[in-house]
C-alpha cells in the first residue's frame, strides 16, 4: 500500500540514525517479508504490525501516525521522544498492543486514549510522560488486560476514579504497575489488590498493599462508603441471580452432609485467640462414641458463622477432586464462598495443628482458608471463592475452535504471582511448611487476574489419598514416587512447579492417557540442543508472539532447572520467583537466560 510504504519510509528517514532498518528500501514491498520487524495483513496487504525493539531509533513516531491499520507497535528500548505536541493515539484505532517502554516520551499521557476500544496492552513505562493518568478512560477500554506506567513522572490522586460507577468495571486490568511516579493520595480498594511493588516508589502515596496507612482517612470515607452500598446492591443482584439456577442444585452433598451433622449436633460457642487474633469457634459435639465435631472460623471470614449457615445456602457442584468434592457456595446474605468436602478420617488434634496454621496464612498470591467444619469422617474447608477458574482450564479448556488463545503475558503472569505465593508459603513458619500437592487446576484466578495457590497442606493431613496412582503423578518428582518411605520435601514443590511451568509452555496436560509424562516429552526433545529444539515445544499458541522467543527460552531453561532429577540441584522458590521476574520485568531481550542465570546463586551448585 503506497501510504503505508510511504510512512515507513518517512520514519525511517527521520528516525533511524544507526541505519537499524537498512532492509527497508523503495524498491520492495514491506509486506514482502524482507522489511525488518514489519507484519502485514496477507488479504487487505495493511501492515499490521511494528516490532522495532532495541534499535537505537532516535526520533518522533510522527510518520507512523499514517498507518491506519497497525495492530500491534512495539518500539520497546529506543531513544524516540515526543514531538511537540502529545502523541496522539487516534490515529491507530486498531491497535491492541503499544510497547513505547524505555525511551524518551515526556509531556502528557497521549490523547485519544479513549478511542482504542480493542487495546489489550498499554507499556508506557520508563519514560518522562507527566501530568495526570486519565484512568477514568482507561477502566473503560474493555479488553484492556496490562497497564504499565512505572518510572515515569505521573502526578495526581488514583482516587478520582470509582469504577463501580462506570458502566464498565476495572476488572479486565490484570497487570497494573504506576511504581516510581509523584502519585499521591490513597489507593483505591478497586486497586489494592495488586502487589505492594505496583505502587512502590510514590512518596505520597498510601493504604493498602502499601506498608505506610494515610493518616487522612476521612478523604476516602465517603467513597468506601459508597462502594459498600453498591456492592451491597450487587451482592443481591447475584443473590437474586443465582438464585433461580442454585436453587435447583440446593444442597448437594454439602446440604445432605451437613443435615446430618446437624442431627447429630448439641452445639455452644466460645471465643478463642490464637497467634492469628481472634477466631470464633462454635464447638460441638456429637452424641456418638467418641464422635467429637467443631466449626472453626478464622478471621475475615464473612458470611459463615456455623455449618448451620452453610446448611441455608445454595451450593453449585464446581467438580471431583483427587480428596472429595468442591462446591460454590451461595450464604444467605449473598456472600460467596468454596466449600470443600474431604472424605476421610483423621485426628482432631492433627487437624486443628495443621489447619490452624493454614487459616492463619494471608497473602495476595494463596487462596485464604476461612473456616473448617471438622467430624470423625469428614472435613469440611470454606475457602474465598474465585470466579475466575484455574490455570488448568485456562491452559486446557476448550481447545477447539473459538477458543480464545491464552495469551504469554498471562502465562508469565500467572507463574510469576504463584511462584510468589509459593516462595511466601516455603519461608512461612520457620520454613516447614509445602503446599504438597501442587498441580495447575490448584492454581485459580481470582477477580482482578491474580493468580493464588489453593488446597494447601492436605496432604499432610490425608496422604493416603493422594499416594495412589493418578494422573497428578506426573506432578510429583522422582524421589517422592520411587522412594518406599514417602518423605515430602520443599524441593518436591518446586519440581511439581517445574512441572507447571512447562505445561505454561507447551499448552500440553502433564500426561494424557498412554503418553510419556511432560517431563519426558520435553527433555527428550531438548536434550540434543536446547536452542536449536525449544521452538518445538513451545505451545503453537504462542508462536504468534514474535520476540518474545527469548523469553519463552528463559521460562523453559528454568523449568528445566526446577524439574531436575537430584533435589539439590533444584533452585529455592523464591530464587524461582525472582528470575520470573526479572525475566517478566527486563524482557528476556537483554537479559538473556545465560545471564539470567549467571546473577542468581543457588543453595547448591547445579549439576553439569
Ligand atoms: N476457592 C475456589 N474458588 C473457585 N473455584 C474453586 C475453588 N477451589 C476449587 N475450585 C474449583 O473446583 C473444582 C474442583 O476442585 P478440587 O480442588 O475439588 O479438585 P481439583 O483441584 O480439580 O483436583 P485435586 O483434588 O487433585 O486438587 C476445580 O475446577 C477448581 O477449579
Amino acid at each position: 500500500n503506497p501510504e503505508d510504504l510511504a510512512a515507513l519510509l518517512a520514519f525511517k528517514a527521520s528516525s533511524d540514525p544507526s541505519n537499524s532498518l537498512f532492509s527497508w528500501v523503495n524498491s520492495s514491498d514491506p509486506c514482502s517479508a524482507t522489511w525488518l520487524g514489519v507484519s502485514c495483513d496477507p488479504t487487505t496487504h495493511r501492515v499490521t504490525g511494528l516490532f522495532l525493539q532495541d534499535l537505537n531509533l532516535a526520533g518522533t513516531t510522527q510518520p507512523l501516525s499514517q498507518l491506519a491499520h497497525l495492530r500491534h507497535l512495539s518500539l520497546n528500548r529506543n531513544l524516540l521522544y515526543s514531538s511537540s505536541l502529545p502523541l496522539n493515539l487516534s490515529s491507530w484505532p486498531q491497535l491492541k498492543h503499544l510497547y513505547l517502554s524505555h525511551n524518551h516520551f515526556d509531556g502528557a499521557f497521549p490523547t485519544g486514549i479513549s478511542q482504542l476500544h480493542r487495546l489489550r496492552r498499554l507499556d508506557l513505562s520508563h519514560n518522562s510522560f507527566s501530568g495526570e493518568i486519565p484512568l477514568t478512560y482507561l477502566i473503560r477500554l474493555p479488553r484492556l488486560l496490562t497497564l504499565r506506567l512505572e518510572s515515569n513522572s505521573f502526578t495526581g490522586d488514583l482516587n478520582s476514579v470509582n469504577p463501580s460507577s462506570s458502566s464498565n468495571s476495572s476488572s479486565s486490568i490484570s497487570d497494573f504497575n504506576v511504581s516510581n511516579n509523584n502519585l499521591t493520595g490513597e489507593i483505591p480498594r478497586w486497586l489494592s489488590q495488586f502487589p505492594a511493588s505496583s505502587f512502590a516508589g510514590n512518596k505520597h502515596l498510601c493504604g493498602k498493599p502499601l506498608p505506610n496507612e494515610c493518616s487522612n482517612l476521612t478523604v476516602d470515607s465517603g467513597s468506601r462508603i459508597a462502594d459498600k452500598k453498591t456492592r451491597g446492591k450487587k451482592d443481591l443482584l447475584v443473590l437474586v441471580y443465582i438464585g433461580a439456577d442454585a436453587v435447583a442444585a440446593l444442597g448437594i452433598i454439602v446440604v445432605v452432609t451437613c443435615c446430618e451433622i446437624k442431627k447429630r449436633n448439641r452445639s455452644g460457642t466460645h471465643m478463642v485467640v490464637n497467634g492469628f487474633g481472634s477466631r470464633r469457634t462454635n464447638g460441638t459435639r456429637g452424641r456418638g462414641k467418641g464422635e467429637e465435631e467443631e466449626m472453626v472460623v478464622f478471621e475475615g471470614c464473612k458470611g459463615v458463622d456455623e455449618v448451620g449457615d452453610l446448611l441455608k445456602a445454595s451450593a453449585e457442584l464446581l467438580g471431583n477432586g483427587c480428596m472429595g468434592s468442591t462446591y460454590k457456595v451461595v450464604m444467605d446474605g449473598g456472600d460467596v464462598v468454596a466449600a470443600k468436602m474431604v472424605r476421610g478420617r483423621t485426628k482432631k488434634k492433627e487437624v486443628d495443628g495443621w489447619l490452624g496454621l493454614i487459616g492463619g496464612l494471608r497473602h495476595s498470591n494463596i487462596v485464604s482458608l476461612r473456616a473448617y467444619h471438622h467430624s470423625n469422617h469428614e472435613l469440611l474447608l470454606v475457602y474465598d471463592f474465585l470466579p475466575n477458574g484455574s490455570l488448568h482450564s485456562l491452559l486446557h479448556g476448550n481447545r477447539g475452535p473459538g477458543r480464545t488463545p491464552l495469551e504469554w503475558s498471562t502465562r508469565l503472569k500467572v507463574a510469576s504471582d504463584s511462584a510468589q505465593g509459593l516462595a511466601f508459603l516455603h519461608a512461612y513458619d520457620k520454613a516447614n511448611i509445602f503446599h504438597g500437592h501442587l498441580t495447575s487446576s490448584n492454581i485459580l484466578v481470582d477477580h482482578l487476574g491474580a493468580a493464588c495457590i489453593t488446597d494447601i497442606g492436605l496432604r499432610q493431613l490425608f496422604p493416603a489419598a493422594t499416594t495412589s496412582s493418578s494422573p497428578d503423578d506426573a506432578y510429583e518428582a522422582p524421589e517422592f514416587l520411587l522412594t518406599q518411605r514417602k518423605h515430602f520435601t520443599q524441593k518436591c514443590d518446586v519440581y511439581s512447579f517445574g512441572v507447571i511451568l512447562l505445561e505454561i509452555l507447551t499448552g500440553k496436560m502433564t500426561a494424557e492417557e498412554g503418553e510419556v509424562s511432560l517431563v519426558k516429552w520435553v527433555v527428550q526433545r531438548v536434550a540434543r540442543d536446547l536452542e536449536e529444539c525449544a521452538r518445538q515445544v513451545f505451545d503453537f499458541e504462542l508462536l504468534v508472539h514474535k520476540g518474545m522467543e527469548v523469553e519463552m527460552m528463559a521460562v523453559l531453561q528454568l523449568a528445566l532447572l526446577c524439574v531436575a532429577q537430584l533435589p539439590k540441584d533444584r533452585p529455592k522458590m523464591s530464587v524461582v520467583h525472582r528470575m520470573i521476574e526479572d525475566i517478566r520485568m527486563r524482557g528476556g531481550r537483554e537479559v538473556g537466560a545465560k545471564s539470567i542465570f549467571n546473577d542468581l546463586s543457588f543453595d547448591s551448585s547445579p549439576s553439569p
